[in-house]
């Protein structure tokens, strides 16, 4: 059963190699990530060929179908469990692909079919249960938030935060100890479709910078989706919620030749992405201080420690060890390259 599974590992990590774009392939570059079997990949290093564990190995020909199926856990979040995935890599590597999809929407990412996916299974529960679904969309730019259905509003909502009123998007965790975003605008939808085109809104309010690479998105982008289901029956309500981030990208400022508030943004994203590595290091070593206060980006990230308390004898130390190896260079400012990751 592989939501039996989900609950065993609490923290589960994916390698999805992307294929050689045609740019890549007409330069004639060598090929140095292969999958070796479904949990493990080789990649080739100036000191040798190294091995490298994951709970699970995607390959170049993996579709966006078997990427969603395997990371689906839509069914818990609706059952009332915090999830979270988020996609990290290096520019280019491939997470808006696989967290949104293609821009025509022909290879829709893990976002529009978790959209689709929820609404399907609440419809099909819907003798028994009903539904309610909210979601907030945030960015994180240069270690502020912003709301993205806030800014949505145009010129009116602009003129308001200058007389000092805007609201601030705060990240708070209630008594129960889930973490939520305070003052940020939720929105309800009644359909995959309504849900999507928020989400469309909301990704057309992002900051892209434009002179450096003008796919590369530069900040993290949240979507924060809070299902809330009402046994129809006995009348007992339960609450769950989805989050979907894709990250931006991890590489490192002196490689980009990034300068003034572009070097600002790289080094922002490498410090949430950091503070990120060593929150899931202190985790996975089950250090009594975990510093979540380091950045905002961890401080969403809080709710892994929930999920993660009840079952860290199950986790496996393989994958604790590989990913603590990737920590670890993130630590000591090394670069980590895609395929590390
Ligand atoms: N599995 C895949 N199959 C086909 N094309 C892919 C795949 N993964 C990525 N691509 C293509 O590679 C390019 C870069 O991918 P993408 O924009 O998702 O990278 P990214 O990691 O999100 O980068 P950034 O950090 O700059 O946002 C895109 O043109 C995308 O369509």
């Amino acid at each position: 059963d592989p939501e039996e599974k989900i609950l065993q590992y609490k923290i589960r990590v994916f390698c999805r190699i992307r294929p050689a774009s045609r740019a890549e392939a007409a330069q004639g570059g060598a090929i140095v990530v292969e999958k070796i079997d479904e949990y493990s990949v080789t990649v080739e290093t100036p000191r040798g060929p190294r091995e490298f564990q994951f709970d699970k190995v995607f390959s170049a020909e993996a579709s966006q179908e078997d990427l969603f199926h395997d990371t689906s856990l839509i069914q818990l979040a609706i059952d009332g469990y915090n999830v979270c995935v988020f996609a990290y890599g290096q520019t280019g590597s491939g997470k808006t692909f696989t967290m949104v999809g293609d821009k025509e929407q022909k290879n829709p990412g893990i976002i529009p079919r978790a959209f689709n996916a929820m609404f399907d299974i609440m419809r099909e529960n819907s003798s028994k249960f009903s539904f309610k679904v909210s979601a907030y969309m945030l960015e994180l730019y240069n270690d502020r938030l912003q709301d993205l259905f806030a800014s949505q509003a145009g010129e009116a909502h602009v003129h308001t935060q200058s007389h000092g009123q805007a609201r601030r998007v705060e990240i708070k965790r209630n008594r129960k100890g889930v973490v939520f975003a305070q003052g940020a605008e939720t929105k309800e939808a009644s359909s995959a479709q309504e849900l999507y085109a928020l989400f469309q809104q909301a990704c057309a309010n992002r900051h892209i910078s434009a002179t450096m690479n003008v796919e590369s998105s530069r900040s993290h982008l949240i979507v924060g989706i809070m299902l809330e289901s009402r046994n129809l029956t006995n009348g007992s309500v339960s609450s769950g919620k989805l989050s979907l981030v894709d990250l931006a990208g991890s590489e490192r400022a002196a490689k980009t030749g990034a300068k003034d508030h572009q070097l600002k943004e790289a080094n922002s994203i490498n410090k949430s992405l950091s503070a990120l590595g060593d929150v899931i290091s202190a985790l996975s070593a089950e250090l009594p201080h975990v510093p979540y206060r380091n950045s905002k980006l961890t401080q969403y990230a809080t709710r892994v420690k929930a999920i993660t308390n009840n079952a860290q004898r199950n986790v496996e130390s393989k994958e604790i060890a590989q990913l603590k190896e990737v920590i670890m260079k993130l630590r000591s400012g090394q670069s980590v390259e895609e395929e590390d990751v």
